[in-house]
């Protein structure tokens, strides 16, 4: 763990209002081993909040206790202004959980899976019936309903476990590594459904291994490593706060480069692709004094890069590993 990146407060997102998920000094152990050790979070309602963090980091385990699957060693949650240690009922009633372990019986179509939810929230038969239909429609499964789910693909069981969650229409949803497995395309689609959810105000709380997928989906990010939450913020405050930003220089030949480089302070040079790199902060006004100072000796500049550091960076950056 990185401690030289200092943790902002968390900041109450005055636009998103109300938090639809909060945990305080969440903590969980398993045989004597702290798995969580006291973290904190919130999620707005309506937003995306990622969960993010290596294999083993106790994603899984936060998502168990927010859900009343676990019970928390320690820790006070509100999902949805309830309380789930005093009333877990309303807490269910109020979330859908989408985990890493299908809730789709393959022997039963997409339909039968459907309604077979819609029977388990006590919905009408007509009810469940139309709701069936209207789902398998919004996820593009109407073609497949009436074939067995052992049938489907990777990416339409998915989606169809997460239908059989919204049967329900939860307030909250929790999707637990959502695409883990699925290729590119299902992963878009999988994308889409989600910001869809959204858009309608649903808060859900995701958790990934993927960066990309929370630098596409969430508001904010939180970093989970050795049992806390290491860094939080909204993906653009994480990568401001990672150094790793630079700016490439390319020149049309040899003379402008040695030209550029006894002026500026370049991080590197390649000589052979006739290239400089110099440190960034992001900010527009020190490419402009650059620039400036080029323009001022004469020097020409045939193309600029501007690289800006990506999750994959933040990641690496607080936990010292790759990510997936
Ligand atoms: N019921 C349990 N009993 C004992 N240990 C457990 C239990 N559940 C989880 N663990 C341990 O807690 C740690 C965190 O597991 P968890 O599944 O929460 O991690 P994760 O971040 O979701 O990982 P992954 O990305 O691999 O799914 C692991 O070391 C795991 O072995």
């Amino acid at each position: 763990m990185n401690t030289a990146i200092p943790r902002p407060a968390t900041v109450p997102d005055p636009v998103a209002g109300t938090a639809a998920i909060s945990a305080r000094g969440l903590r969980k152990s398993f045989a004597g081993k702290a798995v969580l050790d006291g973290i904190d979070l919130t999620v707005q309602q309506g937003t995306v909040l990622a969960l993010l963090g290596p294999n083993g980091a106790g994603k899984t385990t936060a998502v168990h206790l927010l859900t009343t699957y676990l019970r928390p060693d320690a820790g006070d949650i509100r999902i949805a202004g309830q309380d789930p240690a005093k009333n877990p009922q309303a807490v269910r009633r109020a979330t859908g959980v989408t985990g890493q372990f299908s809730a789709v019986d393959g022997y039963l179509t997409g339909r039968e899976n459907l309604l077979l939810m819609a029977d388990l929230h006590l919905l009408p038969k007509a009810v469940g019936r139309r709701k069936a239909g209207e789902l398998l429609e919004r996820f593009e499964l109407d073609e497949a309903a009436d074939k067995p789910a052992s049938t489907y693909s990777g990416g339409m069981k998915r989606k169809l476990d997460l239908a059989m969650t919204l049967v329900g229409d939860p307030k909250v949803i929790f999707l637990d590594e959502p695409t883990t497995g699925l290729d590119p395309r299902s992963r878009r689609t999988m994308w889409d459904i989600i910001r869809g959810l959204v858009a309608e105000g649903t808060t859900i709380l995701l958790t990934t291994q993927y960066l990309d997928e929370a630098d596409q989906l969430a508001h904010r990010v939180a970093v989970l490593d050795g049992g806390r939450i290491v860094a939080e913020g909204t993906p653009a405050e994480l990568k401001a706060r990672i150094p790793g930003g630079h700016i490439e220089l390319t020149f049309a030949d040899r003379g402008a480069l040695d030209a550029a480089a006894a002026l500026l302070d370049p991080t590197s040079r390649d000589d052979d692709g006739l290239t400089l790199q110099l440190a960034a902060d992001g900010r527009v006004s020190t490419l402009r004094t650059l620039l400036k100072r080029l323009d001022d000796a004469a020097v020409e500049v045939e193309s600029l890069t501007v690289h800006t550091p990506d999750l994959d960076d933040v990641f690496f950056a607080l936990t010292g590993r790759k990510g997936a």
